[in-house]
């Protein structure tokens, strides 16, 4: 059987649809979309027992297996810490469309970034910033590289104030080149070093990514030139009062000065404490106004799981 060739007009499976693996038999019932990306379909589904999960789909049966791998290995390795969505289930399906391969994980519950940070205030940056240092340390230790690290690739679960990350198809273990990137927060594509799979890597993109979340019209309009300008990107950030307290850190990751997720984590340290201090008088001037002890507990929480896994 030919295997399913994805068109940009028609996802592989409607609502209501059942899929069933040709070898585990498991059957999940699909309840929309929930994301399409260059690699695959993602799907909200139901298994027969009731539980949602989340079904990605692609036609190419190594990168799910690799990605399943993967995931598989980061649960083992970081229990308790959400380091990536619980997997379960890999499998083929075929399908009228020709066969497919799939695996089901849990369903991240969440918001995406822009709408979250148009809702609660772009101070709310740095505060995720530092989480996502958390997780990406945690990840280093392990020995292996986010790679594929972006803004559409993180979910904010409100309810418990955690960032978390989905999409682990970019992981790549130190020393390879990184096999699923997005040219906006690729060093190579700037002309800033390597494809090379190490921690500056993914600080990198972290500094990309506080560039699209900060200015995504700056974003739209750089990544819209056929050739990436490297140094339009430094005088802009220089010129834009929108990163005025980021600007140092910035700098230091460009000029190459800093490596590594701790020091990066260090420049944060003064933005996350003036975001702290600017929620308090929000609170003060409007007491429904509540969302520092949400964020800050579920920073909190991941800082101390990881400190558990660290030394218990
Ligand atoms: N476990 C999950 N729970 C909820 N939503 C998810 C989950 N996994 C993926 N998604 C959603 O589906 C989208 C596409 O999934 P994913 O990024 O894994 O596909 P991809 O083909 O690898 O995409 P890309 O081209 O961005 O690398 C994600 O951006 C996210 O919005």
């Amino acid at each position: 059987m030919a295997t399913w060739q994805p068109t940009s007009s028609k996802p592989l499976f409607c609502s209501g649809e059942v899929v069933r693996g040709v070898w585990n038999k498991r059957s999940y019932l699909v309840e929309g979309l929930l994301g399409r990306g260059a690699n695959g379909e993602v799907y909200r589904v139901r298994k027969t027992n009731g539980e949602r999960l989340a079904l990605k789909v692609s036609p190419q049966s190594s990168d799910i297996a690799l990605e399943h791998k993967i995931l598989q290995q980061l649960q083992g390795a970081a229990r308790g810490i959400d380091l990536g969505p619980l997997v379960f289930d890999l499998d083929d399906v075929s399908t009228p469309r020709g066969k497919a391969f799939f695996y089901v994980m849990e369903q991240v519950h969440g918001t995406a970034l822009p709408p979250f940070l148009k809702k609660r205030g772009r101070h709310w940056t740095s505060v995720l910033m530092l989480q996502l240092c958390t997780y990406l340390e945690q990840m280093h230790q392990l020995g292996f590289c986010f790679g594929d690290l972006k803004v559409e690739n993180c979910l904010v679960d409100e309810q418990r104030g955690r960032l978390r990350l989905v999409d682990f198809g970019g992981v790549t273990p130190f020393g390879r080149g990184v096999k699923e990137y997005t040219e906006w927060y690729d060093r190579a594509w700037w002309g800033q070093g390597s494809r090379r799979a190490e921690e500056s890597y993914d600080v990198f993109a972290l500094s990309m990514m506080v560039v699209a979340l900060l200015a995504p019209d700056l974003r739209h309009k750089l990544a819209a030139l056929t050739v990436p300008n490297f140094s339009l990107l430094m005088q802009s950030v220089a010129a834009d009062p929108r990163f005025g307290p980021w600007r140092k850190a910035l700098q230091s990751v460009w000029s190459g000065r800093t490596k590594t997720v701790a020091r990066f984590r260090e420049l944060l340290l003064p933005m996350v404490n003036a975001s702290v201090q600017h929620e308090k008088r929000e609170k003060r001037d409007n007491p429904s106004h509540d969302w520092s002890d949400v964020l800050l507990f579920g920073s909190a929480a991941v800082l101390i799981g990881v400190v558990c896994l660290i030394f218990l």
